[in-house]
């Protein structure tokens, strides 16, 4: 470490121990000794300390050192790499002062069991990477600070036995695994705890009300609460928020009487509703519309695309005889407006389920679109959801596809489970399964340089036996040198551009299919074209952390760490910024399939009566 690490190091031990020199002698606490290099045993090194590498401090741990001064945020957080601090059951008093920010790296922060004082500073949030937080048993008072949820990934907060007061701010309730703020003054409503922590984690707050607690919440009360300047204060809102309405609703009103544009060529219509028991209220609309068209169809008012010429239907068992016309009539319903289109689920001939695709300012041409979509066809492979018809139009692209039942990989990781387990034994089958599909189509589509294009966990969907497929494949052109039909600014293509400038269509794939991996693994949620939740695992990887970054559910799972390392090196590979060093799919699929091996060989060797074995769900 740095000299004056060392020196603010030592003044942090001299504040805590409260001039007790005596202390800091017998803990070896000298900057002319290395904190680092020693015996782990305090011999020559500092005691409570532990570095990483041999050289930047990582840890410090006083639990039960008889402290009892006070706490020098600003000296210990000169230690850039500290990650955890801990100071449990010592006599420190004094409050945590606002320069605990400096700690950026602070992962863990445990002082429960002192007699700190005053409130949880403000800057406390800006520690973003914070797992776990244990402050109880001490006299903190005051109310947390509102933003508590920017510390998200938040695994522990235990804050029971103090007198923290006023409402419990929002947490990222998401990750958090341990809550507690028994035992304080807190008042008002329960945020939404997601149904995760019982009434033991807050009772002993008299003014607390809400779920879990047994106590209803009195909707006037809090009215009562506000003083006249909140009332001030939210009046003056609730008129703001009244203006700009009122002005939204001039402005669509407006834009309504005016002539619709020429490119607005397919709108959805009303009339009937798709869904059965909706119908009868809604038959009185039906007359306006003339009859067959339902509430949300893709019906056209460009007479031109009523035409059936221009939808091709390919061979496939799935439909037969479909038609345009019924197509634009079918009860549809709106699943969702991506970035590239929208998606629409429609009931046709009563039994068939089809997900339609929409696309809008694609600028390929007619021939070049016919002939991606039946090579793309003809390239068929079990885990690729092939189109069952196209659509082109000089505006518009429709992609026809069967729906898939059961939803897609993102809903299963991130949505309400329903009690489905999703296990790393399938996680595993997963990435195995997709990884060999997309080597599949890569080789058979090398000539044409027809990738998918835009591979993230919302276009693998699971069908009926629960089998994951790709869907959507090749609907993205991003090839050759010449920009991409999205915009320049998505980060997910220039990410994929590289440093060195020189573009692969595959290898933005990769690219994606690395991302679904760490969100296999992680469980975590993708932003941001996994750009962040990317650059969040290179940091804690990079701090020896390894381990933190695994979904909880497969850790308590007992899934083998050794295994999820080797998945988690393969998507360290796929998401390599430059293109070129990022592995082809075939050679991913290769290092996938040898992880699976390894895991099948083990649930083979190992004991039946251990752990997992017996514990593990099904897989699907
Ligand atoms: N064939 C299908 N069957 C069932 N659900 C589907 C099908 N295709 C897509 N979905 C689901 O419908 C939703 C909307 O799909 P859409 O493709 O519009 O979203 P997206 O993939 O997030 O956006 P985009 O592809 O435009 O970037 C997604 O949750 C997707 O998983």
């Amino acid at each position: 470490e740095d000299v004056n690490v060392l020196n603010a190091l030592v003044r942090f031990m001299e504040e805590l121990s409260a001039g007790n020199s005596q202390n800091i002698q017998n803990w070896g606490w000298d900057k002319n000794l290395d904190p680092c290099n020693g015996n782990v045993n305090f011999n020559g090194t500092w005691k409570g300390v532990d570095c990483m590498k041999s050289q930047n401090v990582r840890k410090i741990v006083l639990d039960k050192f008889n402290l009892t001064g006070t706490f020098d945020a600003a000296s210990v957080c000169t230690a850039k790499f500290l990650v955890v601090l801990s100071l449990k059951e010592n006599t420190i008093s004094g409050f945590i002062p606002k320069d605990i920010r400096n700690c950026e790296r602070l992962r863990h922060f445990y002082v429960s069991g002192n007699r700190f004082s005053g409130v949880i500073p403000d800057t406390f949030p800006q520690l973003r990477n914070l797992k776990s937080i244990d402050i109880s048993d001490n006299y903190f008072s005051g109310e947390l600070p509102a933003d508590m949820s920017r510390i998200s990934g938040l695994l522990t907060f235990l804050a029971e036995n103090n007198q923290l007061s006023g409402e419990i701010p929002d947490f990222d309730f998401s990750y958090l695994k341990e809550f507690n703020v028994a035992n304080n003054s807190f008042s008002g409503p329960i945020p939404d705890v997601k149904s995760k922590f019982g009434a033991d984690s807050f009772s002993g707050n008299p003014e607390l009300c809400g779920k879990p607690l047994s106590k209803a919440c009195r909707p006037s009360k809090t009215g009562l609460k506000h003083s006249s300047a909140d009332r001030f204060l939210i009046f003056s809102g609730y008129i703001i928020l009244a203006v700009v309405v009122l002005l939204l609703l001039a402005l669509y009103l407006i834009k309504k009487n005016k002539p619709k544009e020429e490119s607005a060529k397919v709108v959805v219509t009303k009339g009937r509703v798709a869904n059965a028991s909706k119908e009868h209220s809604s038959t009185s609309s039906e007359s306006k519309t003339g009859g067959n068209r339902s509430e949300y169809s893709i019906a056209s008012v460009e007479a031109g695309m009523t035409s059936s010429s221009s939808l091709v239907v390919l061979p496939s068992p799935v439909v037969t005889g479909l038609k345009f016309e019924d197509l634009l009539r079918a009860p549809a319903e709106l699943l969702g407006r991506g970035k590239h289109g929208s998606l629409y689920k429609v009931m046709f001939d009563n039994a068939t389920i089809l997900a339609v695709k929409r696309i809008k300012g694609w600028g390929i041409s007619a021939a070049d679109f016919k002939r991606r979509m039946e090579r793309i066809d003809q390239v068929k492979h079990p885990r690729v959801l092939p189109p069952v018809a196209f659509y082109y139009s000089k505006q518009e692209k429709l992609l026809v596809y069967e729906y898939q039942q059961n939803g897609s990989l993102f809903k299963l990781l991130h949505g309400s489970q329903n009690g489905q387990v999703f296990d790393w034994g399938s996680r595993l089958n997963v990435a195995a399964s997709i990884a060999e599909a997309l080597a599949f189509m890569h080789e058979q589509l090398q000539e044409g340089g027809i990738a998918h294009g835009n591979l993230k966990s919302t276009n693998i969907l699971f069908d009926k036996t629960m089998e994951p497929c790709i869907s959507e494949y090749g609907l993205i052109v991003a090839q050759g040198q010449d920009q991409p039909f999205l915009s320049q600014s998505d980060s997910f293509k220039s990410n994929a551009l590289g440093r060195d400038g020189a573009y692969s269509t595959f290898k933005v794939d990769v690219y994606g299919f690395g991302v679904v991996l760490l969100e296999l693994l992680t469980g975590k949620l993708v932003q941001n074209n996994g750009f962040d939740l990317a650059s969040w695992v290179h940091s804690v990887v990079r701090e020896e952390w390894t381990a933190e970054v695994f979904d909880r559910a497969l850790i308590s799972e007992g899934a083998s760490e050794e295994r999820m390392v080797s998945l988690l090196q393969v998507a360290l590979k796929c998401i390599n910024p430059s293109p070129n060093e990022r592995p082809s799919m075939n050679q991913i699929s290769v290092m996938i399939n040898t992880v699976k091996e390894d895991e099948e060989r083990s649930i083979i060797s190992e004991p039946l009566s251990g752990h997992h074995a017996l514990e593990k769900p099904n897989s699907h």
